[in-house]
């Protein structure tokens, strides 16, 4: 029988992934070693782990050379497409928000705003909600240098414990929305797989629960 294969999103989400593959019973040794490696079997080789960045993830998922994937929400506003979002996994958790240079006031004068973000369509979305025009300017990361050196008015960006904002000088503005790990299978794999796909949905989202219990 062909592995189940599932895209994992390599960095901060990487470990916690695994943490739950091993809760629900399959051995990850070969996806533990610090190796080059990108696909390693699991368990007894029914499930095939694949490391990508963030945006490949949802992109091996919705071609279905991936049956399934673990990917943060943030990448999944930001690049959309056509998949399955199953399951809040509850880890990776973090949230967008709006963020200036502390004292300033964003909404005063009358010119279009600046916005910098890695994340430009959410940040798009989140001002035409607002029914407001805003310039949008691109940035790769360390995003909170932009209103810093006065390239922006402001940032769309994850904020985790608010450390980089503070130590940069910057408040949120405005939350935007939270932001998770999520279980995403592609369409032909759901209705082909079925079976074996839901059995592995249900495995995490019990994990999933057990978690939330434990927290409350
Ligand atoms: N503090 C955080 N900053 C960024 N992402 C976070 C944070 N906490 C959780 N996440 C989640 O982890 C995912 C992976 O983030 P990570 O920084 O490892 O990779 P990345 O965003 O592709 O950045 P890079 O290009 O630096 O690898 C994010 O898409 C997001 O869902
Ligand atoms: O609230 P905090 O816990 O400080 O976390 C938030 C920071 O982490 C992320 O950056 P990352 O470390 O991924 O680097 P980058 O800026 O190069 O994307 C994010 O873009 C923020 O800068």
């Amino acid at each position: 029988m062909k592995p189940i294969r599932i895209a994992l999103t390599k960095g901060r989400l990487e470990s916690k992934t695994i943490d739950m593959l091993e809760r629900l019973g399959y051995d990850c040794t070969n996806a533990r070693k610090k190796g080059r490696k990108l696909i390693m079997p699991i368990g007894n080789g029914e499930i095939e782990v694949v490391l990508a960045k963030a945006a490949d993830v949802v992109t091996y998922v919705e071609s279905g050379v991936c049956d399934m994937g673990v990917v943060g929400k943030d990448t999944i506003m930001e690049k959309g497409g056509t998949f399955y979002e199953v399951a809040d996994l509850g880890f990776g958790k973090c949230r967008f928000a709006l963020a200036v240079v502390k004292g300033k006031n964003l909404y005063e004068g009358y010119h279009n705003l600046t916005i910098a973000s890695k994340y430009v369509n959410v940040a798009k979305n989140f001002f035409e909600q607002k029914s407001m025009d805003v310039d949008i300017v691109k940035i790769e990361g360390s995003v909170e240098l932009a209103p810093v050196l006065g390239l922006a008015d402001a940032i769309v960006d994850i904020v985790e414990t608010g450390t980089t904002l503070k130590e940069n000088g910057l408040v949120v503005a405005e939350d935007v929305c939270p932001v998770s790990a999520r279980l995403i299978v592609n369409i032909a794999s759901m209705k082909l797989r079925k079976k074996e796909i839901e059995c592995l949905i249900d495995k995490m989202e019990n994990d999933v629960q057990k978690r939330r219990e434990k927290e409350a």
